[in-house]
């Protein structure tokens, strides 16, 4: 039975938007009120092409539904996967009034989303994320891009959604590994912002690595809200966002040097934030016990706690030397203040974040 559980707001004065979380909503919510012309252009990928899209194109009656399916994977979220979303837009005559529709986890989400944001200088999109990754964070938002060979989500726009529609059901087709990857997402926001949820994940781990539906609604309900506030504070990470990025600078540095596709995105990020727990405590920011109820969090949550074989320190300081934020060619991270509290730095001892690489680079 489809059943509404929770709605949000993401709060952006007139580019605000609602995310609504539930249960069979895929197929039995009309999302047209969101749709501006008649044109609806559905992108998603071979994987979830054949779960997904036919219950997706019934959220839209009575409009004329376009589709694209890509090739599935990290690596082809590039430039050449994103001009087939071009070509299927002018092939069926998409006008500037036509709405994109994100159908996948967050590389179709981030596509769709950029796609959106050039295609005839800019058109209107919609998120249904069908991961828990993308439903707990990369559909919330308005970050889209691709992947260059030398960095993550180089380029890129700010693009915010219309709505983002959350089906808890789709989870139950999910691999394990994929679970265990937006568990990292849901962790992050427990570690930089919200101790009572983490506290709440601790209680609740094991109930939603076995897919417990009532557990991931309310994990999925308590992520959004999280990023929805900080976003709606500081939407272009001009600061505060910035937090959004916990174990990213490590993570990407990681995704990159596995090769994208080849580390998830969450297992990175997963790595990343145990990496960064350690350097915090190096600097004195938290306990040894904090550094510790860090890694134990990741690794229940089924997440890898070291980076690759073979990546070395040097690895690590070529890859994250070219990371978004930092400033003036000085390496910024974002550390923890305290567990429940990121703040960003650049003025980590180098030699702290020399004993940390060397710690966990095998
Ligand atoms: N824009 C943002 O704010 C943001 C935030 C976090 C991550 N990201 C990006 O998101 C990407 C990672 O997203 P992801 O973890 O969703 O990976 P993904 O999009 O690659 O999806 C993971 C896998 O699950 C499959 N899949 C999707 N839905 C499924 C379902 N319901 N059942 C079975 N299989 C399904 C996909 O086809 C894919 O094989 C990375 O590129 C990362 O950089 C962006
Ligand atoms: O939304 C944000 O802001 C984030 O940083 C969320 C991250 O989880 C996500 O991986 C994002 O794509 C990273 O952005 P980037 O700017 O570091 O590429
Ligand atoms: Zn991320």
């Amino acid at each position: 039975m489809s059943r509404i559980l929770h709605e949000l707001n993401v709060d952006l004065g007139d580019r605000s938007y609602p995310i609504v979380i539930g249960q069979q909503l895929l197929g039995n919510y009309d999302l047209t009120p969101w749709v501006g012309g008649s044109q609806v252009m559905i992108v998603t990928n071979e994987t979830v092409a054949p779960l997904y899209l036919e219950r997706a194109i019934r959220s839209f009656p009575g409009l004329q539904v376009d589709t694209v399916v890509l090739p599935d994977g990290e690596q082809y979220k590039d430039w050449g996967t994103l001009n087939r979303i071009f070509d299927a837009l002018l092939e069926k005559r998409h006008s500037r009034k036509t709405t994109l529709v994100a159908l996948g986890g967050g590389v179709v989400g981030d596509m769709t989303g950029f796609a959106a944001a050039c295609y005839q200088r800019g058109v209107p999109f919609i998120q249904i994320p069908t991961t828990l990754l993308s439903q707990v964070d990369s559909s919330v938002g308005g970050k889209t891009g691709i992947n260059h060979p030398l960095g993550k989500n180089m380029i890129g726009a700010f693009h915010q959604p219309d709505v983002v529609l959350i089906d808890t059901a789709s989870l139950t087709t999910l691999p394990s590994r994929e679970v265990s990857a937006g568990l990292a997402e849901v962790i992050k926001y427990g570690l930089i912002r919200d101790l009572d949820f983490l506290a709440w994940l601790e209680a609740e781990m094991e109930r939603l690595v076995a897919l417990d539906s009532e557990a991931l609604a309310e994990a999925i309900y308590r992520s959004c809200r999280c990023k929805a506030e900080v976003v709606a504070l500081d939407e272009r990470e001009g600061g505060l966002r910035a937090i959004l990025n916990l174990g990213h600078t490590f993570g990407h540095a990681i995704e990159t040097f596995a090769g994208y596709g080849n580390w998830l995105h969450g297992e990175a990020v997963g790595t990343g934030m145990i990496m960064a727990a350690d350097l915090s405590a190096r600097e004195g920011m938290i306990s040894d016990a904090d550094e510790r109820r860090v890694r134990d969090i990741v690794r229940r949550a089924g997440l890898p706690a070291r980076p690759p074989e073979g990546m070395s320190p040097d690895d690590f300081m070529a890859l994250m030397a070219v990371d978004k934020k930092n400033i003036d060619g000085k390496l910024r991270l974002v550390l923890l203040a305290h567990v429940g509290q990121a703040v960003v730095t650049a003025d980590s001892k180098p030699e702290n974040l020399t004993e940390t690489l060397a710690k966990f680079c095998r």
